[in-house]
């Protein structure tokens, strides 16, 4: 069996994540956006926490896509919100063939041939109980994904060894060289920066809180150590979530990791924060949102997941 660390090919195997192997200026390619796809095919659902964004039925998302990638989009990355079925405690909707998530890479891929498609992996949206499962059935849900076509599979859940795990699956499958495998590493516990969108996914646990395996936010040591034990267990991208508060941690990280592509995620409280203050006339949205881009950018980040990158894409020359 081929061993994780002598796998790079997984990390630049598309022209996308070709050239996230380079510095740091913003450019459409180094935004991803975040898409959140629903089991009710013709859902076009306004977000109430988060203005401007939907959740998408099948039948809708190569109209709402088109466009943007006319504009020059180039990375997604797909959350599934089963709001119609019912949830259980493994998350078995995860990676039903017929879900949409799956269905979603698939149209994707066949309509949008250059798109590069990431799909989040994590179960606390198909659980009865609002977290994780075992390492084991991530790993069985990522590979899912990445057979259905997903160039990149992103585990946001942080349980302890899912990065090898879901690497080990890949290798087995024999697809390992071309699926990423982008790591929420330094994920830090939030329940204020994550709301609107717990609130879009419906993903709030129905009991506790992620306290015990998301960061606690003072944890710069945990953060560099959970970024070096995912880099051994084979993961070609990093992420540092939340972004603006945590710059020092994308900028650790960048010093830290100088070989790999830095992500990190703006995330949905960020998104409204600026939303609202613009519309509240504190300040210009534009000005702000280009202001936040710069700082993740000084920090060292690589790519930047942004619920503004429609409004990226009209605002960036190239
Ligand atoms: N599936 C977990 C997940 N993946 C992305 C986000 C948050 C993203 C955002 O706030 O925009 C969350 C929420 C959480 O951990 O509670
Ligand atoms: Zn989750
Ligand atoms: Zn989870």
């Amino acid at each position: 069996m081929t061993s994780i660390s002598s796998i790079l090919h997984s990390g630049y195997h598309h022209p996308t994540s070709r050239q996230w192997q380079s510095g740091n200026v913003l450019r459409k390619v180094s935004l991803m956006y975040p898409i959140f796809i629903t089991d009710d095919p013709n859902a076009a659902d306004e977000i109430k926490s988060l203005p401007g964004q939907k959740r998408w039925g099948i039948n809708k998302l190569q109209g709402f896509l088109k466009p943007l990638v006319e504009k020059g989009l180039s990375s997604v990355i797909l959350f599934g919100v089963p709001l119609k079925v019912e949830r259980d405690s493994t998350g078995t909707l995860a990676d039903d063939p017929n879900g949409p998530v799956i269905q979603g890479v698939k149209l994707i891929r066949k309509e949008f041939p250059d798109l590069f498609v990431a799909c989040d992996v994590c179960l606390c949206e198909y659980t009865d109980h609002g977290h994780c499962a075992s390492i084991a059935r991530i790993a069985e849900v990522a590979v899912a994904y990445a057979k259905a076509g997903a160039h990149c599979v992103a585990p946001s859940d942080m349980m302890d060894g899912r990065i090898k795990a879901i690497k080990e699956r890949l290798i087995e499958a024999g697809i390992s060289h071309r699926v990423c495998l982008m790591s929420y590493s330094a994920k830090f516990a939030t329940t204020c920066f994550y709301g609107p969108f717990r609130d879009a996914a419906q993903s709030a646990p129905t009991f506790g809180d992620r306290k015990c395996y998301q960061l606690p936010p003072n944890a710069s040591g945990l953060a560099r150590r959970a970024i070096r034990r995912d880099l051994t267990e084979g993961a070609d991208i990093i992420m540092v979530k939340p972004g603006m508060p945590y710059l020092d941690v994308v900028k650790d990280a960048k010093l830290q990791s100088p070989d790999v592509p830095i992500a990190v995620y703006q995330v949905s409280g960020e998104y409204a924060m600026i939303w609202r203050a613009a519309e509240a006339g504190v300040f210009e949205l534009k000005t702000a949102v280009m202001e936040s881009m710069e700082g993740f950018l000084r920090a060292g980040a690589t790519l930047i997941l942004s619920y503004y990158t429609p409004l990226l894409l009209e605002w960036l020359e190239n």
